[in-house]
């Protein structure tokens, strides 16, 4: 498959401050993917960095069934902060099972599944996405180094074997709540993912915690 291209940007002012976006698109399939830049990330520096992987539920829907769209709205913030990084926008869908196979998996949800069970119930693996794309991304924007907001441990070891420099992952725990406290156990659970649970010491829906709670509290 060719490689992804860089074809176009434009200034996006969003509440969180005023990036730019920068399309991309393969030749052939014309699949698309974007980048919201702010500052400079070409100078060989490390760069707060997000890989986003498309949730329309989470990030323009306002579910609280994942964590998507706090995290969202947290890596716009906090590059923002920092007046410089850069967030790609991942356009796999449901990891890369796509929005209407991702609500028939929410729908196997409501009858008991778990997000992992569902996906195999449906005939996918548990993570379809290929995150590759992204260096190829990061390579395109000038990014050789980056501080890696996530707390998916595949995102990292993709970007390293693609030749990306990630000299430090940064913790994303945010939006934990009571729907998506059972999506939070089993990525950290069955995933490796490292989640932190944020609202409470112990919280009490999710089995994880509920094992380690100590019998006279
Ligand atoms: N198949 C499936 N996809 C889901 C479900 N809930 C959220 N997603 C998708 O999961 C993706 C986000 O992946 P997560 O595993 O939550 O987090 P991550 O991006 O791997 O890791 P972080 O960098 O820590 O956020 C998005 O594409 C969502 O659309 C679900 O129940 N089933
Ligand atoms: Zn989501």
């Amino acid at each position: 498959m060719a490689k992804i291209q860089r074809v176009t940007e434009a200034t996006l002012p969003t509440e969180f401050g005023i990036f730019k976006i920068v399309g991309f698109e393969f030749p052939d399939t014309k699949k698309e993917h974007v980048a919201l830049v702010m500052g400079d990330v070409e100078d060989g520096q490390p760069v707060l960095a997000r890989i986003h992987s498309e949730c329309l539920t989470g990030d323009a829907l306002h579910s609280l069934k994942c964590d998507c769209g706090f995290q969202l709205a947290s890596a716009l913030r906090q590059i923002s902060q920092e007046g410089r990084g850069v967030l790609v926008y991942h356009r796999e869908e449901g990891r890369g099972i796509g929005l209407i196979n991702k609500i028939r998996a929410y729908a196997l949800q409501d009858q008991g599944m778990d997000t992992i069970e569902a996906n195999l119930a449906l005939g996918f693996k548990a993570d379809e996405r290929n995150f590759s794309v992204c260096a190829d991304i990061f390579e395109q924007l000038g990014v050789k180094a980056v501080r890696l907001l996530t707390n998916n441990p595949a995102k990292i070891e993709t970007m390293k074997a693609a030749g990306i420099n990630v000299v430090e992952r940064v913790p994303l725990n945010v939006g934990e709540n009571r729907y998506n406290v059972g999506y939070l156990d089993t990525k950290a659970k069955k995933m490796g993912h490292y989640i932190v649970h944020n609202n409470e010491k112990h919280f009490l829906d999710c089995p994880h915690c509920q094992a380690e709670i100590p019998a006279d509290e």
